[in-house]
């Protein structure tokens, strides 16, 4: 029998999974997704011709539920899951922050828990899914967790004790280089381009940068010092980044994400 697989609350990062998977060759047959409200679950099904039920339709019926619920909302999924779930499902949670003990806790005795931190990039097949097996996740789990995930992107085990770092660093972090690709922007607009130019600009140093990063094999340290000539422009902007303190800004943001991790831990609002 082919495995089943149920993604529940299929929001932002569910959806995302959910496209990746049937752009990897998932059949939709072997699909289930879930949504909160009417309208969410027909605009769904209307995409992607996948089968909307209830959450506790697909803890009978999936072998692998993938819960993509925010942690604040994943108690009450957990309460109504509990009595349905046959102990041998695989639960992969999406969620920042809780831990696999929480859902052992709350869920039938031995259910194999694996936490996975992706990312939105899993969109474009770019994705960085971090994976982290629970106290009675098997290798056999974990396999199936990668069978999921890397299709959209790499994949990559940690211990559960780094799944914090992970978040502050991957989950979070394709939101850092929208954040300097927008104020880089700006700085276009300050220095008199049109925006449409200065977007495009950016974003293909961007491409240019990443790819050089991935595929050359240097040391970041080694890239940059190959822009920045003697006397030249570069150094002239290092120098300002330096001396705002970016580096400092940087680390102290990574840090505040990792802390609001661990506070999500317990589903705090
Ligand atoms: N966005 C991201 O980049 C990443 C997010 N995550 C994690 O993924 C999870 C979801 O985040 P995100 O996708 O951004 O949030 P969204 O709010 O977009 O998605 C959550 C979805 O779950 C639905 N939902 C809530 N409760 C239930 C329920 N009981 N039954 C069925 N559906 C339900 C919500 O419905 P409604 O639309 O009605 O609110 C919503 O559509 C979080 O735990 C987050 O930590 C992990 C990695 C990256
Ligand atoms: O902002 C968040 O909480 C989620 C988790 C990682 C990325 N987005």
């Amino acid at each position: 029998m082919p495995q089943k697989v149920a993604v529940l609350g299929t929001g932002k990062i569910g959806e995302a999974l959910l496209s990746g998977m049937i752009r990897a060759g998932w059949s939709t047959a072997d699909l289930l997704i879930t949504a909160r409200r009417p309208e969410r679950a027909e605009a769904l099904h209307a995409r992607y011709g996948v089968e909307v039920v209830s959450n506790i339709e697909a803890a009978k019926n999936a072998d692998t539920l993938i819960l993509a619920v925010k942690p604040q909302d994943m108690t009450t999924l957990l309460e109504e899951l509990a009595p349905h779930l046959p102990a041998d499902r695989l639960v992969i949670s999406a969620a920042a922050g809780v831990p696999t003990a929480l859902f052992e806790e709350r869920l039938p005795a031995g259910t194999p828990v694996v936490r996975v931190m992706p990312n939105t990039p899993v969109l474009v097949d770019e994705g960085m899914s971090v994976i982290s097996g629970g106290s009675h996740a098997t290798e056999e789990h974990l396999l199936r967790t990668e069978e999921i995930f890397k299709p959209v992107g790499k994949t990559l085990r940690v211990p559960e004790t780094q799944q914090d770092a992970a978040t502050a660093l991957s989950g979070s972090g394709p939101a850092y280089f929208y954040f300097l690709v927008e104020a880089m922007t700006d700085a276009g607009i300050l220095l008199g381009l049109p925006r449409d130019k200065a977007h495009d600009l950016i974003v293909q140093a961007a491409i240019g940068a990443a790819v050089m990063l991935r595929d050359s094999g240097e040391h970041p340290v080694k890239l940059r010092e190959a822009v920045t000539s003697p006397a030249g422009t570069t150094i002239s902007a290092i120098r300002e980044l330096e001396r705002h303190g970016v580096r400092a800004a940087l680390i102290a943001a990574l840090e505040a994400a990792r802390d609001r991790s661990r506070e999500l831990a317990s589903g705090h609002a």
